[in-house]
C-alpha cells in the first residue's frame, strides 16, 4: 500500500494512503540518506509505502525517490541535520512592505535558497488593507520587479479576507510551504486558508511554542482544495549550504542568463572587466537591489572562509 507521509512526530509516523486511510507507522529498514546525517529519515511530503501488520500496526518499508528536500541542521552544533519536508510542489514567502517592512534582501537571499533547492516560489504580499498610496506604490514596484524576473505574486488581506480566493486557488493538489518573517501575518493568512478554523488555530499556535524547531515534529495541514501547507515558523530562509563564489550567481535568474555575455565564465561580477551584468546593473536591466543582495550573498561566502581559515 502506498501513500503520503503528512505527520512526523519523532517516534511515528502518519500516513495517509491513496484510497484515504490515516495510518500510524513505524520505520522498518534503513533509510539513510547518502550524504546526510539525518535525525529523521522521513519527512513529511515523503511518499512510502507501507505493510499493514495483522495486529493492526503498520511499517514504513520503502520510500520514493524525492523530487526536493529542505534541511537544516539540528541543532546550531550538530553535524546531523532534520528534513522539515520533501517533494515541496512550491514555497509562498509572506512579505510586507510595512508593518513590518520585509527587506529586499530577505526576499533576494530566500529566493536564492529556494532556487538552490529546487522549489518555485511565489510571493504573497500581505497587508495590503493597511498601505497608503506611497506604500502601495512601492509593493506596485516590486511586485512588477519580481513579476518579470519570473517570480508570481499576490495580493491579499489576511485581516479583509481579500485576495485570499485566488490564493487558495493556487494551493490546490499542492505541498506548500509557508514562509516569512515574524510579524507579516502568517498565522493569520494560514488561519484563513485552513477551513475548520477553530480546530486549526489551536494546532497551528502550539507550533510558535519556542523550542519547538528543536524538536523533530512536522505536520501538513490539508486544504480544502487538495493540497498541504507546511508552517514551519522556526526557519526564516532555507538555510545556507555550501555552494561556489560563482554558483551563487546560479540562484539569481536575471543574474545567470545576463553572465553568459561576461569576458570570463567565472566572472564574480564584482570588478572584472567586460562583467555583462555590472553592465547591466548601470544600464538598469538589472535591478540594483538584487545586486546589492548578490553581493550580500557573495560577502557571507568570504566571511565564512574568514571563519574557517581560524
Ligand atoms: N492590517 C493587517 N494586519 C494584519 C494582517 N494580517 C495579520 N495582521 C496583523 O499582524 C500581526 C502579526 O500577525 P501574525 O499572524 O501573528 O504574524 P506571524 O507572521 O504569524 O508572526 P509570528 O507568529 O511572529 O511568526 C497581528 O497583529 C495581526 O493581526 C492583514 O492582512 N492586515
Ligand atoms: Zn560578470
Amino acid at each position: 500500500m502506498k501513500g503520503l507521509v503528512i505527520k512526523n512526530t519523532g517516534s511515528w509516523y502518519l500516513v495517509k494512503t491513496d484510497d484515504e486511510q490515516f495510518v500510524e507507522c513505524k520505520i522498518k529498514g534503513n533509510f539513510r540518506l547518502k550524504g546526510i546525517r539525518s535525525t529523521n529519515p522521513i519527512s513529511v511530503g515523503d511518499r512510502v509505502k507501507i505493510i499493514l501488520n495483522q495486529e493492526g500496526t503498520a511499517f514504513i518499508s520503502e520510500i520514493e525517490d524525492r523530487k526536493n528536500y529542505i534541511i537544516r541542521r539540528a541543532s546550531n552544533l550538530s553535524k546531523q541535520s532534520h528534513i522539515l519536508g520533501a517533494n515541496l510542489d512550491q514555497s509562498m514567502l509572506v512579505v510586507t512592505v510595512n508593518y513590518p517592512e520585509t527587506s529586499t534582501t530577505f526576499i533576494d537571499r530566500f529566493l536564492a535558497s529556494a532556487e538552490a533547492y529546487g522549489v518555485p516560489t511565489k510571493l504573497v504580499f500581505n497587508k495590503i488593507d493597511a498601505y497608503d498610496e506611497d506604500e502601495i506604490r512601492y509593493m506596485d514596484s516590486l511586485i512588477t520587479l519580481y513579476s518579470y524576473i519570473g517570480y508570481p505574486c499576490l495580493q491579499v488581506s489576511a485581516l479583509t479576507g481579500e485576495g485570499i480566493e485566488p490564493l487558495k486557488k493556487e494551493l490546490a493538489g499542492k505541498i506548500t510551504l509557508f514562509s516569512g518573517h515574524s510579524g507579516v501575518g502568517k498565522s493569520t493568512l494560514i488561519n484563513a486558508i485552513l477551513p475548520n478554523q477553530d480546530i486549526k488555530t489551536g494546532e497551528i499556535s502550539s507550533y510558535h511554542n519556542k523550542g519547538m524547531h528543536t524538536t523533530t515534529f512536522s505536520e501538513m495541514f490539508p486544504v480544502e482544495e487538495g493540497g498541504y501547507i507546511i508552517d514551519t515558523p522556526g526557519i526564516k530562509g532555507f538555510g545556507t549550504f555550501d555552494m561556489e563564489e560563482e554558483e551563487v550567481s546560479h540562484y539569481f535568474r536575471e543574474i545567470f542568463k545576463t553572465s553568459a555575455n561576461c569576458k570570463y565564465n567565472n566572472c564574480t561580477h564584482r570588478s572584472e572587466p567586460d562583467c555583462a551584468v555590472r553592465k547591466a546593473v548601470e544600464e538598469h536591466f538589472i535591478s540594483e537591489s538584487r545586486y546589492i543582495s548578490y553581493l550580500s550573498m557573495l560577502e557571507d561566502k568570504e566571511e565564512g572562509k574568514y571563519r574557517s581559515a581560524h
